[in-house]
């Protein structure tokens, strides 16, 4: 699915990918470990052309992504990003956060007036569902807790129906029950839908717990590949070679705990609903 080809990335006189390769399969599952500043960010930031590759050569399901505006279209098409801090726009509602994963597939008309076809509601809803977030559907999404956010942030990748999902960091500021929870989601999105997912993680547990493979990344060159299980002290040296960093724990990282933002007027709590186009007519006319 994804093939990565003597990807180099040069940050000025800074080289902080040293001519990468890396194969992953469909529907793989991939956990990529590695110190701050290893380069895990860049390697995923270069897959879908966040950051542009100095060398080397990408390919998606087979074709050559490019950073051109026809490549950028395709690729943030098949490629969903989850960020560590959500990236949800706040004042909007739950719902409408996850129908911006259906704008690369919608005409750009009906996407400037925020008004989405019924068909994309219903996948909106139904990736909602499927992170449990469908009876906070029309709440403004700045009320949910960080868990909460997370899951908006899944839900809305899902909604896009990518061929594969980068996930940067995505449990960072999590306690450890949600950090389980949307690694669950991640993982089924790899087994239920056949998504390849890229997941860069601080903590070696989850890696050992979700993981089918792990790569190791140390100062932008590969120096593991290989199951979780072979995750031994020898190879965590490798790894992170100035030792296993303190944090690694999300819990001792002083993660947040799943708490939604307390009360707000009720009033404020609805952004304003969701209109199909016939709706819309109909209001209109
Ligand atoms: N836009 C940039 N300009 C200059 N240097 C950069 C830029 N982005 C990243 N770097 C450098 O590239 C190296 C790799 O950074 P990257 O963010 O990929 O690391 P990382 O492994 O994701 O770290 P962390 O776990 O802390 O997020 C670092 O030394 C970083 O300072």
């Amino acid at each position: 699915m994804i093939e990565i080809r003597g990807l180099c990335k040069r940050y000025g006189d800074f080289t902080a990918l040293h001519r990468v390769d890396l194969t992953v399969a469909k529907g793989e599952f991939v956990v990529i470990l590695g110190a701050s500043g290893a380069g895990k960010s860049t390697l995923l930031r270069c897959i879908n052309h966040l950051a542009e590759p100095s060398e080397g050569e990408i390919h998606v399901d087979g074709e050559r992504s490019r950073g051109d505006r026809a490549g950028l279209r395709k690729v943030r098409r098949d490629v969903a990003m989850i960020f560590q801090h959500y990236n949800v726009v706040p004042r909007l509602s739950v719902l409408k956060n996850v129908l911006t994963g259906r704008l690369g597939s919608m005409p750009a008309l009906l996407s400037w007036f925020q008004v989405f076809p019924a068909k994309d509601i219903a996948i909106a809803r139904e990736c909602l569902r499927r992170v449990e977030l469908d009876p906070k559907a029309d709440l403004r999404t700045d009320t949910l807790s960080g868990g909460q956010k997370q899951r908006v942030g899944i839900a809305r990748a899902l909604a896009q129906k990518p061929k594969v999902i980068l996930a940067d960091e995505p449990v960072a500021s999590l306690d450890p029950k949600t950090s389980r929870k949307v690694l669950n989601y991640l993982k089924q999105a790899s087994r239920q839908d056949g998504i390849t997912v890229i997941c860069n993680l601080h903590q070696v547990d989850y890696a050992r717990e979700f993981a089918q493979r792990v790569i190791g990344v140390a100062a932008g060159r590969i120096v593991f590949e290989g199951r979780p299980d072979e995750l031994t002290d020898e190879v965590l040296h490798l790894i992170y070679p100035g030792g296993v960093e303190e944090g690694t724990d999300a819990a001792a990282a002083g993660a947040e705990p799943d708490t939604a933002t307390p009360s707000v007027p009720a009033a404020a709590l609805h952004a304003a609903p969701v209109r199909t186009a016939p709706q819309l007519a109909m209001e209109q006319s």
